[in-house]
Parts: C-alpha cells; structure tokens; sequence
C-alpha cells in the first residue's frame, strides 16, 4: 500500500494555520552546536519543513544560517518552513525580549508557533546579558537548588504571549501554545485565558504514552507536540522489543516506528538527528493498525517513564526532578 512520507503530512491548528506533522528538534548537545546549521539543510533538502527551537538550546543562531543559506540558494522561502521556538523559565516575565532575541538569531521576523517552554518562574541572575551560561538558563544556589522568582507568576507568561498574538499590530507570531503543561495547568489556561493554545508539547513515547493528556487535549482542540520520541540522548526507544518487532512487520526502520505511532495517533513529532543520512532515511510513514496504536501504548501504561524529569521541573506536577536518567 502506498503511503506519504512523514514530511509530506500536516495537520490543521485550532487557529486554521497549517503545521507539518514531523519537524527536526535542535536541542543539540553543546560541542555539536555547530553542525545544527547543515542537519537543518539536510533536513530540509530531506523534505522536512518544520524545525522545533527554543531560545533555551544556543542553536538559534545555526538554524538561522542554515535558512539564510537556504533562502539565498532559492531552496526554500520563509513561508514553506513552520519555525517553533519558545520563551524559557528566565524570560517569565520578559516575554517580548525573549521573543525578539530569538527572531534576531534565527534571522527571521516572525515564527509559525511560540511556545510557554515551561510553567515556572526562574529568578534572574547576573551573567544573563553575556549569553546563554548554564548558570543563566538554570540559575540555582550554591547547594545546587534552582532559584525560583519568588513573585513568579506561570500564568502572566501566557499571558503576556497572548497579548502578542492578539495584537493586530504586532506579526512575530502566528499561533501561541504551550509545553510541559499537566492537565490541571491547561485547565487553568482555558478557564482564565483568550486564546487556546494551539499545542502542548510534552515529552511522549511508548514508555510515556501520556494517554490521558491525549485525550484532553484533543477533547479540547489541543494537539499534542510529541519530543524526545527516540527517548532522547542514545535514542534507547528503538530497542524496545515491540518496537523493533514491528519494524520487521512491517519492513521499516524502528525509528519509522517511533514517529508513525505519534502521527498515526493525529500528533505532531519532533525528533532531533544531526546525521545527514538517517534525516533523509528515516521519513517513512506507517499506517500503524488499532491494535499496533494499542499495544505501543501499553508498553508504558502501566509504568510511564520520564527521560527528561530535570531537578528544576520538580515543581510542576507530574515532575519529580530526579536526575536525568538515560534507560
Ligand atoms: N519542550 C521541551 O521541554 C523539550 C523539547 N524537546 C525538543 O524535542 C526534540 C527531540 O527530543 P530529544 O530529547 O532531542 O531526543 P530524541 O528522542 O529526538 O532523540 C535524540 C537522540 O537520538 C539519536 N538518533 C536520532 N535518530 C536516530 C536513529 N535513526 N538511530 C539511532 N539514533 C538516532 C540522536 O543522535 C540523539 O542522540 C529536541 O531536540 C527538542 O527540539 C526536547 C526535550 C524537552
Ligand atoms: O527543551 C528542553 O530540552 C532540555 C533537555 O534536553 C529540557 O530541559 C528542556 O525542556
């Protein structure tokens, strides 16, 4: 049977706007900073169209020489590329700035999706202007414990987004969403707020299947945004045995998989490779059955795994802040 590649479907935002279910994460570890820039060229030269950043990663500025190039070979415009970044923790209060310094390193004047990276508040701290420092993106004590703005307000960051979307004056953003949001915080949102946002991106996976999240956000015309759906550093998702059993079923890689069971399920996947030929090999689309959408979920029904559950996240509920573990 034939299907469209990964790259070649999209879905519709609750606000009409049009977003290509596989984007490229770029949450590249540091000493690969650089070759953020040719995995973006390879990605798009691959059929991708959509690229996930955050002002967090530090790969604002490759991607956008990678799309500077891009434009000026005539490869692509500004409008084929869906660009996601998002406002971090340190920024809570300070959305507009945090906005602008990403458009200005991504060399662009608008994105296609801004998102709330976080719902807490972080206190600013003094080497903030020299840079992305690790002590500026996750400021903590000396006994190592993040520092938290104690007048701190999540839901002002929304809103403040808000006020930017809504502004017919202002076009840095087309659509407003969320990321790392319970149910509970997403409640609060549509209880208090205007504008629905478009998506919630959590981490989701076989292991994390995140089934009621799901169902929530869908009930309520939320797409899901899934990250880290190889299981982050290491990519330990591809050996799980059901995985892998299907991909023999089915004759794909185990990867094709991972990211079928998320667009299969009408979710938007983000997975990050900086390797030029695993980019352009693995975009095939499997149209998962029920019971193969069914028998993944079930791998962490019953005991959900966190690969990204980092010290400062302890204090939004579903988090416990244990250390990284990569399984
Ligand atoms: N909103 C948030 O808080 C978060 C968002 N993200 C976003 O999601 C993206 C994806 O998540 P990540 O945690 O980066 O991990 P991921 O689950 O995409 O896995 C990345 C790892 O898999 C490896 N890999 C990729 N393709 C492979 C293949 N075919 N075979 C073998 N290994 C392969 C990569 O080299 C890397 O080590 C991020 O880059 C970022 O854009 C990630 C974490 C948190
Ligand atoms: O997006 C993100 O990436 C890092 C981990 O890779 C995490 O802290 C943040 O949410």
């Amino acid at each position: 049977m034939l299907h469209p590649e990964s790259t070649e479907i999209s879905f519709k935002l609750n606000n009409g706007v049009s977003v290509p279910a596989l984007g490229l994460g770029t949450a590249s570890p540091a000493d690969r900073f650089v070759d953020t820039k040719e995995a973006v060229k390879a990605a798009i030269k691959a059929g991708y169209r959509h690229i996930d950043t955050a002002w967090c990663y530090g790969t604002e500025p490759y991607i956008g020489e990678a799309l500077r190039e891009l434009f000026q070979e005539g490869e692509i415009k500004r409008s084929d590329v869906f660009i996601t970044t998002k406002v971090w923790p340190v920024y809570w209060d300070k959305v507009s700035q945090s906005l602008d310094e990403s458009l200005e390193r991504l060399g662009i004047d608008y994105v296609d999706m801004f998102l709330h990276h976080w719902p807490l508040c972080y206190a600013k701290v003094e080497d903030l202007v020299s840079g992305i420092s690790d002590l500026s993106r996750n400021p903590v004590d000396a006994l190592g414990k993040p520092i938290y703005d104690p007048k701190g307000d999540w839901l002002q960051t929304y809103k403040d987004m808000e006020k930017i979307y809504l502004d017919p004056s202002d076009h840095r953003v087309r659509s407003i969403g969320v990321s790392n949001y319970p149910i509970e915080y997403l409640q609060i949102v549509l209880d208090q707020c205007t504008v629905k946002p478009v998506v919630n991106q959590v981490e989701m996976h076989p292991r994390l299947p995140q089934l009621e999240m799901n169902k929530f956000c869908h009930d309520n015309d939320i797409l899901l945004t899934a990250y880290s759906p190889l299981g982050s550093n290491g990519a330990p998702n591809l050996k799980i045995p059901l995985v892998q059993e299907l991909s023999k079923k089915y004759n794909v890689s185990a990867n094709d998989i991972l990211i079928s069971y998320h667009i299969r399920k009408g979710n938007i996947v983000i997975p990050r490779s900086l390797n030029p030929q695993r980019l352009a090999n693995n975009v095939g689309f499997v149209c998962l059955n029920e019971g193969d959408l069914q028998a993944l979920d079930n791998v962490g029904k019953i005991n959900p795994y966190r690969y990204i559950d980092e010290d400062f996240a302890a204090i939004v509920p579903g988090f416990t802040g244990r250390d990284k573990v990569v399984g």
